[in-house]
């Protein structure tokens, strides 16, 4: 071992010493020449390749601060049309929720890459993965990485990343059919939109149906009209009616004619303040924010809660949501952090409706589902069975019992379905009638409810005290089926009356047969 003093180890120290002064003088002269040369002088004087062609990178973060990046979204849709033709030997195959089981979707594996070629240039994408800041699930996220040759820059800046965009864009016109999408756990959830109704399949009175689609093409059509008067541009819609009556086939109807996807907002499911805010500015633009059964599903408000409640149910303590906070974020974080925004309340009962809901202003149009017509019967006999013929033995009985009894389109519908026979159909359909009348329909005989949400919901409040008469006759019983998620059904009794109580100062249309 050399002794401390030895001339190897003095000789040790000096070259040690020399390195570092000649390293240190190498940093100050070379940002001494930084502020003075050219990138590509600098490149030149230190043996570096010039910025133009090295590589250059642009980071596109699955989430922007709290919102979906929609370039993201456009990459991973745009990344997973080259995998198909790509020599990537690991990639992962899925069906998205939501779609039919013929829509295999292929992705990116997290660490993987794949080359796509624009304009001769080789550009690079690669899918990282992150566990996210505090690690946990919630967390996670996924970024892309695009490289290409710096000399490429201007180009993919310019030119591909708007095509990758203007792609994804046309694919999904092309293809585009609205989704429903459930909150869980504070995220949204697609699921599969079964309540498959349009304006042509929903049996309801023709002004009616005019005056909605009128409005709903009105609202698409005023971009300029919401931007010069700096207004939010979104429209409210409260449907109300009798159970059975095609309020949740109305809102499939208008996500169908808009093409708008439809967030189905479970309050119930929703713990904080702070996790509705994120809900709600993570709904895309052109979608509807759909709140069913608006009566049951909000917390009663200070004056429900000071009196009892109308129906004498308790307040969970658990919600801590209620109509005014949700209503106060609607009106603004939801409509400054997005655009072409519908919102729809529905209820079976307007007299249960929180007078907030109701206030001029609130809601633009007030939309009545009511009972049964004769219109709108020769439509449902029509779409189930192609009966066009008014001179059906059956009609003219049919229309006088109509304006008899009161009967969901959902009952009628249901007892069209029940046989092939067009004639045998409309022979049960006056049955029923016939039935309703003499007050013999057979109880049991119930009309199967499909409801646009998925569960686990919120549970219904207690039975209400009021007659009998104005209550729900439904039972919710929203539930999986199988193993995926299914459209909650609802087997419910006989027709209940509903109640209903004009709204004032909005649109308020009626298509029922004004005999409430
Ligand atoms: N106006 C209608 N036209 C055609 N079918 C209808 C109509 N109303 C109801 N139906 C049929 O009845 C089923 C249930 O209707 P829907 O769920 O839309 O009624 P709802 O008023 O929302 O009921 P609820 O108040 O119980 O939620 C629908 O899937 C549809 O098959």
């Amino acid at each position: 071992m050399a002794s401390p003093n030895s001339p190897a180890l003095e000789r040790y120290k000096n070259a040690i010493t020399a390195a570092s002064s000649v390293v240190g003088a190498a940093m100050v002269l070379r940002r001494l020449v930084a502020d003075v040369l050219p990138d590509t002088a600098l490149g030149a004087l230190f043996l570096l390749p010039p910025a133009s062609v090295r590589r250059h990178s642009v980071v596109i973060k699955e989430y922007d601060g709290a919102f979906y990046n929609r370039v993201f979204v456009a990459a991973k849709a745009y990344v997973s049309t080259l995998l198909a033709a790509s020599p990537v030997p690991l990639m992962k195959a899925s069906v998205p929720r939501g779609a039919g089981t013929e829509k295999i979707t292929l992705a990116m594996r997290p660490g993987t890459a794949v080359v796509d070629v624009f304009d001769g240039a080789e550009l690079t994408w690669r899918l990282i993965s992150h566990g996210g800041r505090r690690g946990g699930a919630d967390d996670a996220s996924e970024v892309f990485k695009l490289s290409f040759d710096g000399r490429h820059k201007d180009m993919v800046l310019g030119a591909y990343l708007p095509a990758v965009m203007a792609r994804v864009a046309a694919m999904s016109q092309g293809q585009r059919q609205a989704r429903l999408y459930c909150n869980e756990w504070g995220k949204w959830r697609p699921v599969r939109l079964r309540n498959a109704s349009t304006f042509a399949t929903l049996a309801m009175d023709a002004t009616l149906r005019k005056a909605v689609m009128d409005d709903l093409d009105m609202f698409l059509g005023r971009k300029e009209y919401y931007e010069r008067t700096g207004r939010a541009w979104k429209r409210g819609y409260l449907i109300h009616g009798p159970p059975g009556t095609g309020k949740s086939s109305l809102v499939a109807a208008i996500s169908d004619h808009l093409r708008f996807d439809v967030y189905d907002l479970d309050l119930g499911g929703v713990r904080s303040n702070t996790e509705l805010r994120k809900l709600l500015i993570r709904m895309k633009n052109r979608s509807i924010l759909l709140i069913e059964d608006v009566d049951c599903a909000m917390v009663a408000a200070p004056r429900r809660e000071a009196d009892g409640g109308h129906d004498g149910s308790s307040t969970s303590p658990k919600q801590k949501v209620t109509l005014s906070g949700l209503l106060n974020m609607v009106d603004g974080l939801w409509s400054s952090s997005g655009h072409e925004r519908i919102l729809i309340f529905t209820t079976n009962h307007m007299d249960r409706v929180e007078p907030a809901l109701l206030r001029p202003g609130r809601m633009d149009m007030h939309v009545h589902m009511g009972y049964l017509g004769f219109g709108a019967f020769r439509e449902l006999a029509a779409n189930y069975h192609g009966v066009v013929d008014d001179g059906h033995p059956l009609f003219p009985e049919i229309e006088a019992l109509l304006r008899e009894v009161e009967v969901a389109p959902a009952d009628v519908a249901e007892k069209l379905l029940m046989t092939d026979d067009a004639d045998a159909a409309v022979e049960m359909v006056a049955k029923l009638l016939r039935d309703r009348k003499a007050g013999a329909e057979d109880d049991a005989g119930g009309s199967v409810r499909q409801k646009l949400h998925v569960g686990p919901r919120y549970a219904r409040p207690a039975p209400s005290p009021l007659p009998r008469a104005s209550r729900r006759g439904g039972v919710v019983a929203v539930r999986r089926v199988g193993s995926s998620e299914e459209i909650g059904m609802d087997t419910s009794r006989r027709q209940q009356r509903g109640s209903g109580r004009r709204g004032r100062g909005v649109v308020v249309l009626d298509g029922g047969r004004g005999r409430r």
